[in-house]
């Protein structure tokens, strides 16, 4: 590949007590690729994901992004650099509009945010009508602009899940980190979500993503990484996964481990 990583993992390790959650992972992930981490329950892909957006701090390793370091940088710090992320359990904001919950994500990228917007200030209501615009415009890109105004409680869960994709990417970032997207959609709803996440990488979006349905990981994946007792190991392209011993080993080869 030509062009510079946008996402860096180099020898990521955590630890808890005895238990390497993750150890020494290494991996990049370039402008504009969709690149997906499977492994088998409890493998470390959550703690992984939390280490790259500042929710834990690596024992060791380190992570950079955009050429730069943000190793154990808090949340808002690597926010503001250009990652944004959707959790496993669905995080919508339920007392208010669907529209409004977009917003909340435009809001991380103007100056103004919603304390001082209570002064009204032209220069906030300027950037409210911005905010507005900009939250309509990638409701539009999911495909739910005509529930804008009906409170997100009321959606039901897979129009959620789109809802939170457009948050998360009306923050502009450079990166999206989904944490198991498909969890709880219908067919229908699943290849809904495998349109949008398609549009915006087509669009210049990228994406790492966690996820256990394998029909989509090998859908949209360019590159897979895989973990298991918290080691990568393998990395390659879906057809690649799809043939490595290792893997169909990790995923079949012991009686605990459901095969996924
Ligand atoms: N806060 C914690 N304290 C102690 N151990 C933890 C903690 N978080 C995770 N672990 C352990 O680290 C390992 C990796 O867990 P993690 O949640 O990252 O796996 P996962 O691959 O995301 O699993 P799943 O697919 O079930 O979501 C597991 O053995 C887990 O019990």
């Amino acid at each position: 590949m030509m062009s510079n990583p946008l996402l860096e993992v180099k020898s990521l390790t955590k630890s808890f007590g005895g238990v390497m959650a993750v150890c020494d992972v290494d991996f990049l992930l370039y402008p504009g690729e969709i690149v997906a981490v499977i492994g088998p329950n409890g493998a470390g892909k959550t703690t992984l994901f939390n280490m790259i957006t500042g929710v834990m701090s690596p024992s060791s390793g380190t992570v950079n992004f955009n050429k730069k370091e943000i190793t154990g940088k808090r949340p808002f710090q690597i926010a503001e650099a250009g990652i944004t992320r959707t959790f496993q359990n669905l995080q919508v904001f339920e007392n208010m509009t669907v529209v409004e919950n977009v917003m909340s994500g435009v809001h991380c990228r103007l100056k103004t945010g919603f304390l001082t917007s209570g002064f009204r200030l032209p220069l906030v209501k300027r950037e409210e009508k911005q905010a507005y615009e900009i939250a309509m415009h990638y409701l539009e890109k999911v495909g739910i602009s005509d529930l804008a105004h009906e409170d997100a409680k009321v959606l039901p869960y897979g129009n959620q899940r789109l809802l939170e994709i457009a948050r998360a990417a009306a923050s502009s970032p450079k990166l999206i980190l989904l944490d198991e997207p498909m969890a709880g959609l219908n067919p229908q709803e699943s290849s809904q979500l495998v349109q949008v996440i398609q549009q915006m990488r087509s669009e210049g979006m990228s994406f790492l993503f966690v996820e256990h349905d394998m029909e989509t990981v090998m859908g949209i994946s360019d590159r897979i990484v895989v973990i298991d007792y918290g080691k990568k190991i393998a990395e390659g392209t879906p057809a690649e996964i799809y043939e490595n011993e290792k893997v169909i080993a990790a995923y079949l080869g012991t009686d605990e481990e459901e095969a996924i």
